[in-house]
């Protein structure tokens, strides 16, 4: 389905988080919108104000002729708005009685709820944004850190649909030539030129494609964070660690083994690196009920990690679960974190290196104020080292879908070249070379399924 313009009805939604807050904003978009707004409003009248103004007044109870709330009614008029449709926007008193008010006064004029989502979905299908950029809105609210904010903003911007334009673009041009050189043969051998034509073709366009996605493993890091785990036997001051990296008290910390019984997700930055912390149950044996759960969602997380930071108590010999560990986590990206190096150490080191590489261990101390300077520092080294895939203009992908699409598309074009190699009819090869052109066209939703756009924009925020 191609993006045509179609009649919708009219929408609305409360756009701002649920309670109390300064103001509330209720978005109403559609050819109803400020007929709709008229009804309720007493100030200027609203068909006949200029486009893009903000206006004062009160809303009324049509039928009551009761005053509801004193408002501010912004008014932007198609197709210079958010979702190419007239939009009405009232900024009514933060407070939950008065939003849902005026919202249900609005639902009473032939104006229908929105979904979730529905806003951009309207900007999308009325060509404003492509797919690519309407997701980019998503993840820009969700962002938790400023790089994963940047990565979105990129995107919302356009950059990645240029980059999939242009090299869609490219496919086009070359299969254009194909079909010139089957109708018009000027050569002998066409066979020969246009199979040239297309390999150089698929040999460009694939490298564009695998730089993308060299991008997609720091993309994503960026967007939902490094998942760092944080694991070790009860009381060895893992939870302590967690928050000296957070520098607040989040985790509760006591000296009773076992205290935190669930695994605790934080987000933080660390010298520019973004983690998902996740605080786990101290790994032993345990017969308690509750602990047995926390000890399995600790392997979990362990399992998972992107980074294991393994914390040791350097004031106690080493215990079975402790070389447990120290086994289980070898070859994963880690860092062992030798604690409570303030007190006298009873580790021996000598078996300690029999386990960990020494570019491995970093002292801490959480009585120290310092104590977690060296873990901050190892932990960015070890981003900044060995995964930075720096693609040069910032365009970066991050979307599961995207790096799928991505992936067939290479496939596609790999088929195309495997198929020169193997000496296949040149038709047969306009087929691979049209399926990576489609491919590319559905991360910018040049072609859908109406399951998709159900499917991606029902995880968008109501009123968005
Ligand atoms: N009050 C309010 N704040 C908001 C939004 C909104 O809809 N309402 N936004 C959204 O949720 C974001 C801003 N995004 C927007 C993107 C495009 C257009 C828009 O009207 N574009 C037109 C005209 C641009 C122009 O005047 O130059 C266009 O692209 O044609 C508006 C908002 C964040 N803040
Ligand atoms: N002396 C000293 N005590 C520490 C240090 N780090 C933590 N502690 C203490 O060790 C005890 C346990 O700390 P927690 O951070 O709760 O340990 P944990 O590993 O999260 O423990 P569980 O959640 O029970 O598995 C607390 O009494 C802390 O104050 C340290 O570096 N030095
Ligand atoms: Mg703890």
């Amino acid at each position: 389905m191609q993006n045509v313009a179609t009649e919708f009805d009219t929408i609305a939604a409360i756009s701002t988080p649920p309670g109390e807050g300064g103001i509330s904003i209720i978005r109403i978009s559609g050819s109803k919108a400020i007929d709709a707004a008229s009804k309720l409003y007493r100030g200027k009248d609203l068909r006949k104000v200029a486009g893009n103004t903000i206006n004062y007044g009160h809303v009324y109870d049509p039928d009551s002729d009761e005053e509801v709330d004193e408002v501010m009614v912004s008014v932007m008029r198609a197709p210079r708005t958010y979702t190419k449709e007239n939009i009405i926007e009232i900024n009514c008193h933060g407070g939950i009685v008065a939003t849902n008010r005026i919202l249900q006064l609005i639902l009473g004029l032939g104006v229908r709820l929105a979904k979730p989502g529905e806003f951009t979905e309207r900007a999308f299908l009325n060509g404003r944004i492509d797919l690519s950029q309407a997701e980019a809105v998503m993840d820009l609210i969700r962002a938790k850190t400023d790089q994963s904010m940047k990565v979105a903003l990129n995107q919302l911007d356009g950059n990645l649909s240029h980059l999939i334009a242009n090299l869609r673009q490219d496919i086009l041009d070359v299969l254009a030539q194909v079909e010139v050189n089957i109708d018009y043969p000027e050569y002998d051998d066409v066979e020969t030129m246009t199979t040239k034509l297309l390999k150089e073709k698929a040999v460009e366009v694939k490298s564009e494609v695998q730089q993308l996605l060299k991008t997609a493993k720091q993309g994503k890091v960026l967007r939902d964070g490094l998942a760092t785990a944080i694991v070790g036997h009860p009381n060895v001051g893992k939870s302590s660690i967690l928050n000296l990296l957070l520098h607040e008290d989040k985790a509760i910390v006591t000296d009773v083994a076992g205290t935190t019984r669930d695994v605790i997700e934080e987000y933080v930055n660390v010298q520019g690196v973004p983690l998902k912390l996740v605080d786990t149950a101290g790994i032993h044996e345990t017969n308690d009920k509750v602990e047995k759960i926390g000890v399995e969602r600790s392997q979990k997380a362990l399992e998972v990690a992107d980074l294991v930071i393994l914390v040791l108590d350097s004031s106690v010999e080493l215990r079975d679960e402790d070389r447990k560990l120290l086994k289980q986590t070898s070859g994963m990206k880690r860092i062992v974190v030798l604690n409570k190096s303030d007190l006298t150490s009873k580790i021996d080191q000598n078996e300690l290196q029999s386990y960990v590489d020494s570019t491995e261990i970093v002292h801490s101390s959480a009585v120290n104020p310092l104590g977690t300077k060296d873990l901050e520092e190892r932990i960015a080294k070890l981003f900044f080292a060995g995964s930075i895939e720096n693609s040069g203009n910032n365009i970066m992908v991050t979307n599961a879908r995207h790096i799928g699409l991505l992936k067939q598309s290479e496939e596609a074009l790999n088929s195309v070249l495997s198929g020169i190699e193997m000496g296949m009819p040149v038709d047969l090869l306009q087929i691979d070379m049209t399926r990576a052109w489609d491919l590319l066209g559905e991360i910018t939703g040049d072609s859908y399924q109406d399951e998709l756009l159900d499917q991606l924009f029902s995880q968008f925020c109501l009123g968005k």
